[in-house]
Parts: C-alpha cells; structure tokens; sequence
C-alpha cells in the first residue's frame, strides 16, 4: 500500500505523488469519528473553556488569536465545510486549509446531476457545481485526508451523497472506499431529483443496509425542504415529519440511531425575527429525536452577494446551535449566494464557527431557555401541527399517497395549504416500474445486504454461513477483490488539468486563484458614487480598463439612491509573476513582549521625540508613543515629546540634559527628499557633539522604509504600518549591539 506524506507545513501538497499508485490505495479506517472532549473542559492561555475539544497539533488561529498567546480554541462539535470546486485535485489544497482552520469533516458535493447517472462513474472528469463522485476521485481525497488529519492532528470525516438512481451501487463504493458519512433519505429523491418514489424507497433500504454495514454516518435531506419552499419558515412542521418518515424508516432497516443525523437547518433569517421560529424550531427537534444527532446547518435559504450579511446570520445560526445542542456544525460559505465557494470563504465560514463558539463559550451555564414562555408554546405548536400533518399523511393512504396528493413542500403553514407542494405519481419519475420482486430462493453471495437472501441448501451443505462465503468474501471484507479503474477519456481527466497548472503549481509561475490552480480570479471592492445602475455599468467598465477579463459585478449594495453604491466586480488577471524574481525582505522578529519589557526596565530606557524640521505632523509619532495603542509607553519606556516642527539641534541637547539613550524622529513630508535630508543630519549632529554611540536613532514617517537606515547612518527607519513594540525591539537590538 502507498503512503502519502508526511505532510511539511512549509510544502504544498504535491498532488501528481499524491495520485502515484491509486490502485493499491486502501482507507484507514471504516466508520464516523466524533471529537474528543475533555469532560472537564480545556485550558488554552489564560483561559477556562467549556464547551470546547482538544486542540490541533497544527492549526491557525483566529486573527485576533495573536493577543491571546495564539490559542485555537475547537468547539466540542464536528463541523462541516462543504468543498467542491469541480475539479478535486485542487479541493484537496483546500481542503488541507480548512481542516488548519477548523473541519474535521469534508462534504464533497457531486457534480450537478449526478443522481440521474444510473451507474458508477469512473475516472475524474471536471464537474459542474460539484466533483463527478468516482472510485479515483475517493482515494485520492480520502488518501490526502488521511495525510492532512495527521498533520493537523485529528481524524477527518469524507462525506459525500447517496442519492438517485444508483444509489446503492454509490453506497457499495463509499463503503468500499471507506468514505465515513453520507446524506441519504429517499424523501430527496422523490421530491427534488423525481426518481419514482418506490423505487427510491427499495434503494434507500439498500443503501442504508450498506452504510450501516460501514459505520457511515447518515444526514438526512429534510433541510431541502426549507430551501426549496417559497416560504422557507412556514414549512417547519413539514421538516419535523420529513425528519421522522427517514429516521423511522433508517431505524427500520437496522441503522445504529448513532449514526443518524438529523439536518437541522435554521429557517429563517434576517431581518425576520428569525429567533421566533429558528429557536422553537430547534427545541422542537430535539424533544422529539432525543435519541438521535443533530447536523446543524446555517441558512443557505436567504444569502444573497453580500458576504458580510452572510457571516451575521451564520453567526446567529451558531449561537442557536450551541443554546439548543449540536453534534454536528456544518458551515455554508459565505459566498454561496453568489459563485461556487472559494477557497477563502470556505475558510471565513469555519472561523464564524470558531469565532462564535469561542465567543460564546459556556453560554448554557450563564443563561437558561425559559420555555414556560413563549418559546415552549411556539415548541409545542410545532410539534402539534407536526402530528397533524402526518396523521392527515397517514389517513390519506400513507405516504406514497401524501407524496401524490402534493403534500410535501408546500409553502403554507400546515394546516393551511397553498396547493403549491411538490406532488409526484406512483407509477412516474425516474426508474418507475424498475422493481423486480425478488424470488422466494433469491441469493446473492455479498454482505450488507437488505431483504431476503437465501442461501441455498447444497451451499449450506459446505458450510456457508453467510452469503459472502459462498465466494470467500466480497469486496467489502476483501477489498483486493475490488476491480480499480483509472481514466477513461485522457483528455477529460486530472493528468491533462494537471498539465496545464502545472506552472502555477509547481513552475513558480505565481498567479491568484480562488478554486482552480492559475484561474487568475480576483475581486475588486469599490465604492462609485452614482446610483445602482450606473454603478453597475462602471464597475464593469473599470475592471476592463483594469485589463481583467470575464469581468462580473458580483454584488451591488446602495449606500443611497443616489449617492453612492458598494460595488463588488471579479475578474481574471492574464498574467502570472516569477516567484524568483520578487525580493522578499528579511522578517524581522521581534523579541517576546515579557523580555522587551524586562530589558526596557533593567536599563531605564528613555527617550526624547519629536517631529522635526518645518513639519506638524504630530499623530503617527503620537501613536508610536502613547500606551493607548501599543506604543513605546506600554513597554515601560519613558519619554519626552517635545512636539512637532524641532529643531534637531533641540532635540540632540534634550537627549544630553535627560541621559536618553534614543531619539526618536517623525519625518511626514518628503518634497525634495527633506525626510532623507533630516535624517542624515541627525546622525551628523550626534557625531559632531560626540555622542553617536551613545544615543540610539530611529525615525519614521510615511515614506520612510526600513532599507533608509544604513542610508541615511540611523539605527532603524520604519514606514507605514509601524507598532510600538517593533521600536522598543528595534532600540533593545541596537543598544545590545553595543555591548
Ligand atoms: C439528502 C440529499 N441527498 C443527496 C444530495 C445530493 O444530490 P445530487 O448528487 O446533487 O443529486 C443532497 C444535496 N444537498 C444540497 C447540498 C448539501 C447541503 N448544503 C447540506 O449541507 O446538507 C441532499 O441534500
């Protein structure tokens, strides 16, 4: 068998090793993995968590995360990202991101249509809105997975989808290829897909018996509902009893409640008040499928283009999640309201999950639900109309029938009826009168399968005991039995994609992307000052004179009617930079704060600055001093400002009377290269009076850089973006370089 890895954190994945010797690749494991939670809650820094797993061996933080000695809090959930860009090969760079910020489970959506291919697909040809879900596509994903879960240091759930007209051939495979959790429920077949219902359900029986026998972990589909209601809110008492009619029926065929997980998605959002149906929603839920889990989801129902409008109601949808219980968060991408998810918002819908739950950790033993108001009659009510609706089913002649009458996914609020559900016939839709009654004798010599399977007598007679011996084991317990099939079509498979990344991947051809290799997208944010319309035509415009191609506004937000309009266009730049020939300045690392401050103190640093020559720029200086904003100050450094437009001569004398060791020089205008001219006169001045060695010289200024400092004979010179700490680091260098 091939290993991949270990992974380098400072190497890309290198994908052509990663696809060597697919064939003889087998997963490490069969079955779902749950996180581990420490029952007494977890320390991270300075702080007490509750509702937090352990954390990562790699991982990175939250931005704000460098405050707080870089801790990485994980919540005690699984969560979900959702990756799929159509071609897996470059899912799998991004989903070794996503587990660094967060996901341990990986949901690989198939590529539009899948479920009406009645057989496996093989090779990897690019998909639409998804990956074509095939043998090679699996275990190069599941193989990368392995080689990232050891690299962040914990298991990574691969999911995918077990629906349409193969479903159980596609279950067969997953549990062959140990693919650990899968969405099946036949109700999605029927109502989105139109596959005919009975032999949705026929399959839906199989494939469950086939997931069990695997550990697969089962998320149901009754969140399509909500997606797909022209009311998304109005349909909770339809998601209740499309959650029952797939749990009772996965209960039925034998599936471990363990491994049944209810998708449970928030229905409404903003501006509704979306707490008055998503939480009751919630708790309803959970009253009635206590015995089974709870997939989160975050509404996918109302996002629109605007990424940040999608973060706040995702945020609102995790605080709920955490109120109520989740086992599983699964995370939408902010951007899904307007292109396939990118790389980065994949990222940004993870860190909304860290974010909240960090923020929000513990809130169950600080605030309690108060369900004797009217959060627990809304509950109740839910569950009432629930019961009703599928009492009504039941009378109507059962399910099958409900389905033909249109009772599902109407957009009323049960009992009221609009009569636009979604209606099917029993005798229509995909695969309709394809179910062969199996014989009394049936058999067939493979496990995991549902329904009678008779083992013959003169079979029996040998000994066989399960069907599955009658041909010493079939490929689920003897994967070597499996027949692996590489590309089909050469020009439609990842070798050719490959070749054609290959410079941006491998070449040091450096090019943005945002789901592909060298796509070259990029996104221009903007604010035109005219109304929507004329924003519109502009942006687009612009990004041409930009020389972006296949330029696109992907979202437009007014500021006014006519005063201005937020304007998002994205693009393709043509062109790819040699990394070879950018110059990459040293990175300064600066000395831990606690040593700075110990040294800071140790010498008694002190200092004088002002801003100098016929300049009254005061703020940046200010900044760089003050303890308000992390200036000198905080790291006990003393100072005298002596304000702006100093002579310098003043300054030097200042330095002189106080015993500073540092002067400290802000130099804001440049016309005629006076900042230059400033700042080698200083370093004049100093040595005229004979006191260079003794006194350290830093300036700064707006078009100051850190390269002017051996120009110019100073210490240290430093630009835009300046903090305290990296002068305090800068004079505590230059004085123990004196030692
Ligand atoms: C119950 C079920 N079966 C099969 C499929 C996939 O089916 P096809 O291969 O696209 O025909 C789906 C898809 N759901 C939408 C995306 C997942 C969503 N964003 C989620 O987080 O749950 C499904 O819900």
């Amino acid at each position: 068998m091939t290993t991949f890895g270990p992974l380098e954190p400072n190497s890309k994945l290198d994908v052509e090793n990663l696809l060597s010797d697919l064939e003889n690749y087998r997963p490490r494991r069969k079955g779902w993995t749950w996180r581990d939670v420490p029952a007494e809650g977890v320390d991270m820094g300075p702080f007490h968590f509750h509702d937090m797993s352990a954390p990562l061996k790699n991982s990175i933080g939250l931005p704000a995360s460098e405050y707080f000695e870089h801790i990485d809090p994980q919540p005690k959930c699984v969560v979900t990202t959702e990756i799929a860009s159509g071609r897996f090969e470059d899912d799998v760079r991004r989903m070794r991101m996503a587990a660094w910020h967060g996901a341990d489970h990986l949901m690989v959506i198939r590529t539009t249509g899948q479920s009406h291919i009645d057989g496996l697909l093989e090779g990897t040809p690019e998909g639409i809105g998804g990956v074509p879900i095939t043998r090679k596509q699996i275990r190069a994903s599941r193989k990368a997975c392995d080689a990232i879960e050891d690299e962040v240091g914990r298991p990574i759930n691969f999911h995918s989808y077990v629906s349409g007209v193969a479903g159980p051939e596609v279950a067969v495979l997953f549990a062959e290829e140990g693919i650990n959790g899968a969405h099946q429920d036949p109700q999605y077949n029927v109502l989105y897909r139109n596959v005919n219902m009975y032999r949705s359900y026929v399959d839906a029986a199989e494939a469950k018996k086939v997931m069990t026998g695997a550990q697969i972990f089962q998320i149901d589909g009754a969140h399509n509902a909500n997606a797909t209601a022209k009311a998304g809110w109005l349909v909770m008492p339809e998601l209740m009893v499309q959650h029952g009619i797939n749990t009772a029926f996965s209960v039925q065929v034998g599936m471990d409640p363990d491994l049944i997980g209810l998708s449970t998605v928030p229905p409404n959002s903003p501006p509704a008040p979306k707490l008055w149906y998503d939480l009751p929603y919630a708790l309803a839920l959970r009253d009635f499928f206590s015995d089974y889990k709870f997939r989160a989801q975050q509404n996918t129902r109302y996002i629109e283009a605007s990424i940040e409008e999608a973060v706040r109601t995702h945020t609102i949808d995790t605080m709920i999640s955490m109120l109520v219980g989740s086992d599983i968060q699964s995370t939408i991408t902010p951007d899904e309201g307007r292109n396939v998810p990118w790389h980065y918002n994949n990222v940004r819908g993870l860190q909304t999950v860290k974010q909240t739950w960090a923020g929000l950790d513990g809130i169950n033993e600080l605030l309690k639900l108060d369900k004797d108001g009217p959060l627990g009659e809304m509950a109740h009510d839910i569950k009432v109309r629930s019961v009703v609706f599928l009492e009504e089913a039941i009378a109507s002649g059962g399910y099958f029938a409900a389905v033909e009458a249109g009772f599902f996914v109407d957009s009323a609020r049960y009992p009221e009826r609009i009569g636009d559900g979604i209606a099917r016939a029993g005798d229509g839709g995909v695969g309709a009168g394809t179910i062969v009654e199996r014989d009394e004798d049936y058999f067939a010599p493979v496990s995991s399968h549902f329904g009678h399977n008779t083992i013959p007598a003169w079979l029996a007679e040998k000994g066989v005991e399960r069907p599955e011996d009658a041909i010493d084991g079939d490929t689920l317990s003897h994967p070597e039995k499996i027949v692996y099939i590489d590309e089909l079509d050469p020009s439609d498979s990842v070798d050719a994609r490959l070749e054609k990344t290959l410079p941006f991947r491998k070449g040091g051809k450096i090019k943005p992307e945002v789901e592909w290799a060298g796509d070259g997208v990029v996104l221009v944010q903007i604010f035109v000052p005219e109304n929507i319309e004329i924003a519109e035509v502009y942006a687009t415009e612009m990004a041409a004179k930009m020389g972006l191609s296949d330029a696109e506004v992907v979202n437009l937000e007014p500021m006014h009617p006519s005063e201005g309009t937020f304007v998002e266009v994205k693009g393709k730049i043509g062109f790819s930079i040699d990394r070879d020939s950018l110059h990459i300045p040293e990175k300064e690392v600066l000395l831990p704060e606690d040593e700075l401050r110990e040294e800071v103190k140790a010498r008694g640093l002190r200092v004088v600055a002002g801003t100098v020559g016929e300049d009254e720029h005061s703020v940046g200086l200010r900044e760089i001093l003050d303890i308000k904003h992390g200036g000198i100050e905080k790291y006990g450094v003393k100072y005298d400002y002596l304000g702006t437009s100093v002579p310098l001569t003043k300054l030097v004398d200042a330095a002189i009377e106080t015993g500073a060791q540092a002067i400290l020089i802000s130099t804001i205008i440049s016309h005629n290269d006076v900042h230059r001219t400033m700042m080698k006169r200083l370093h004049e001045l100093t040595v005229e009076k004979g006191v260079r060695d003794k006194l350290v010289l830093v300036a700064g200024g707006t078009q100051v850089n850190r390269d002017m400092a051996d120009e110019t004979g100073l210490d240290a010179t430093f630009g835009r973006g300046t903090k305290g700490i990296m002068v305090v680091d800068a004079m505590v260098k230059a004085l123990r370089g004196r030692e």
